[in-house]
């Protein structure tokens, strides 16, 4: 048995400047939690960093999957799911190693989920108004008004629809088909709480701050644009045709 129920799920692609300081924020919380980081061959060495740090200081807290290219965000999460629940972690978290999310959140998140019993929590930036701060005015925009778009198109009442900073009851992610999530950017992130959704979980929105991050950049390319747009398209579709499994 491990000494922690929870593990935070972080991919990386590039994030030297970061990934250090994010493991360390995370360890110095009062609740334990682990790591896993889903590597995808990034060229800056971040891999190295978190081995390091694992052969250092982290060792049976800090994990490693390292995956040979970029594979993308969707199926780095996948992967850290199944890892995650072949070790049998109680509570798996999503976040991104950028300080976008802050870890001072995840026992709030946590608390949600064991505490008052939702399966899956997600850290939202408009649960009352627009919590981001130091985003460019375009991307605000089209942030917010893609989870106005997704409700429009799919009802689904959810504020923060694209939001990557979650925790899920691992009953979820053992009920999601994993093998039929088919989406990789910002459309993985609204098919994930849809289908959790449409299977009847319990879902809560929790208050963050979503701040921009300060070192390295972003990762998500144009393509991950037109498939969040024409996928929850798709997703609708779905809600409409396919059978749901049963809760775990
Ligand atoms: N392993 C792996 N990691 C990746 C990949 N692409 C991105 N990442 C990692 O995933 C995290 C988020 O990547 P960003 O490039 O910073 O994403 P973003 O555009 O700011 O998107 C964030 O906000 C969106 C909502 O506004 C979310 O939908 C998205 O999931 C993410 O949290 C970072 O830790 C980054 O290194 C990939 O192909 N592979």
């Amino acid at each position: 048995m491990h000494d922690s129920d929870s593990i935070v799920i972080i991919p990386t692609y590039n994030e030297k400047e970061n990934i250090e300081k994010i493991i360390r924020a995370v360890f110095s919380l009062d609740k334990c939690f682990h790591i896993l980081v889903i590597d995808d061959g990034s060229p800056d060495g971040t891999a190295d960093i978190v081995k390091r740090l694992m052969s250092e200081e982290f060792s049976g807290r800090l994990f490693i999957l390292e995956r040979k290219g970029k594979l993308g965000l969707g199926t780095a999460y996948i992967t850290g799911f199944r890892w995650a629940l072949e070790h049998e972690y109680e509570y798996i978290f999503e976040m991104d190693a950028d300080f976008s999310h802050d870890p001072n959140d995840l026992p709030r998140l946590y608390s949600a989920c064991h505490d008052e019993g939702y399966d899956v929590a997600i850290g939202s930036r408009y649960v009352s108004g627009v919590n981001v701060v130091n985003w460019p005015i375009g991307r605000v925009l089209m942030s917010y008004f893609a989870s106005k778009y997704v409700r429009m198109v799919t009802g689904f009442k959810v504020n923060d629809t694209t939001a990557g900073f979650k925790c899920y009851r691992r009953r979820v992610l053992e009920t999601i088909e994993l093998d039929k999530i088919r989406f990789k950017g910002y459309a993985f992130q609204i098919e994930m709480k849809f289908t959790a959704y449409k299977i009847g979980f319990k879902i809560k929105e929790v208050p963050v701050i979503f701040v921009n991050r300060r070192e390295g950049v972003s990762k998500m390319s144009g393509g991950i644009f037109s498939e969040a747009f024409f996928g929850v398209m798709r997703l609708r579709w779905d809600g409409w045709t396919r059978k749901y499994p049963c809760p775990a």
